[in-house]
């Protein structure tokens, strides 16, 4: 479960990029991010990562409190989130499988525990085929499938996917999208930064729009510049 409540983020140069934002997600949801360039969505989900510390009020990370985590939780923190960015970000010289091996072996799994999930998330994403490519390889699409396979490997709470259609044409992108949809519907949250005002409109999700560091809308349903924003 994410909760942020009365969230103010100033950068050093005082940029106030949050302005008390509330917003809580449970765990189950499926949550579009939306909102004009700078209004705040990186720092948002900077924040939930534990890159940037927040400056003012409270934030709760599945459990943990973003205010006073100790540097030793942190980690832990991050095996509760699995993220997915606009470009990919794959090991261009691993294939398919070792970019997952290594994202498992990082949190000490086993071989056993590698050779009994691996499968399973390649076949979820519909790349089974593919295990021996390399990313360069593969279309970009596909890429974003291993990122989103690696994402899921260790089994995370949420999955935080910011902008993961940027780079790809409507087609791949509504599939990337269904794809993120069907992993929510077998019980992962998802959280999903974009500015496809199409895709968000067309799936009827919940969708938290942000304008100047502020929530200005949050609902089920809900549109992007549409008549509800
Ligand atoms: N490291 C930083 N230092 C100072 N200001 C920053 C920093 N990062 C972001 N900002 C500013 O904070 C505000 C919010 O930025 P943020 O990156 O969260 O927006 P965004 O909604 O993600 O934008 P985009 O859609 O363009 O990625 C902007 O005014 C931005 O210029």
């Amino acid at each position: 479960m994410i909760r942020f409540i009365d969230v103010y983020k100033e950068y050093d140069n005082g940029t106030k990029a949050l302005k008390g934002v509330n917003m809580r997600i449970d765990d189950g949801e499926f949550v579009f991010l939306v909102g004009p360039s700078g209004s705040g969505k990186s720092t948002i989900i900077k924040l939930i990562t534990g890159e940037i510390a927040l400056t003012q009020g409270k934030l709760m990370v599945n459990g943990y409190s973003m205010s006073n985590i100790s540097p030793k939780q942190v980690p832990l923190m991050r095996r509760t989130l699995g993220i997915i960015f606009q470009d990919f970000r794959l090991i261009e010289k691993k294939t398919v499988y070792e970019n997952l091996s290594f994202a498992m072996r990082a949190i000490g799994a086993s071989s056993r525990d590698l050779k009994r999930r691996i499968p399973y998330v390649l076949q979820l994403v519909g790349l089974e085929q593919k295990a021996d490519r390399y990313p360069g390889q593969l279309s970009g699409g596909e890429q974003q499938r291993v990122a989103i396979a690696r994402a899921l490997v260790n089994n995370p709470n949420m999955i935080i996917a910011d902008e993961p259609t940027g780079n790809l044409d409507p087609n791949r992108s509504l599939e990337i999208m269904m794809l993120l949809e069907r992993i929510n519907e077998l019980g992962t949250t998802v959280l999903v930064v974009t500015h496809e005002k199409n895709l968000v409109n067309r799936f009827g999700k919940r969708v938290v729009a942000i304008e100047d560091g502020r929530i200005i809308n949050d609902e089920t349903g809900g549109y992007y510049n549409g008549e509800k924003i």
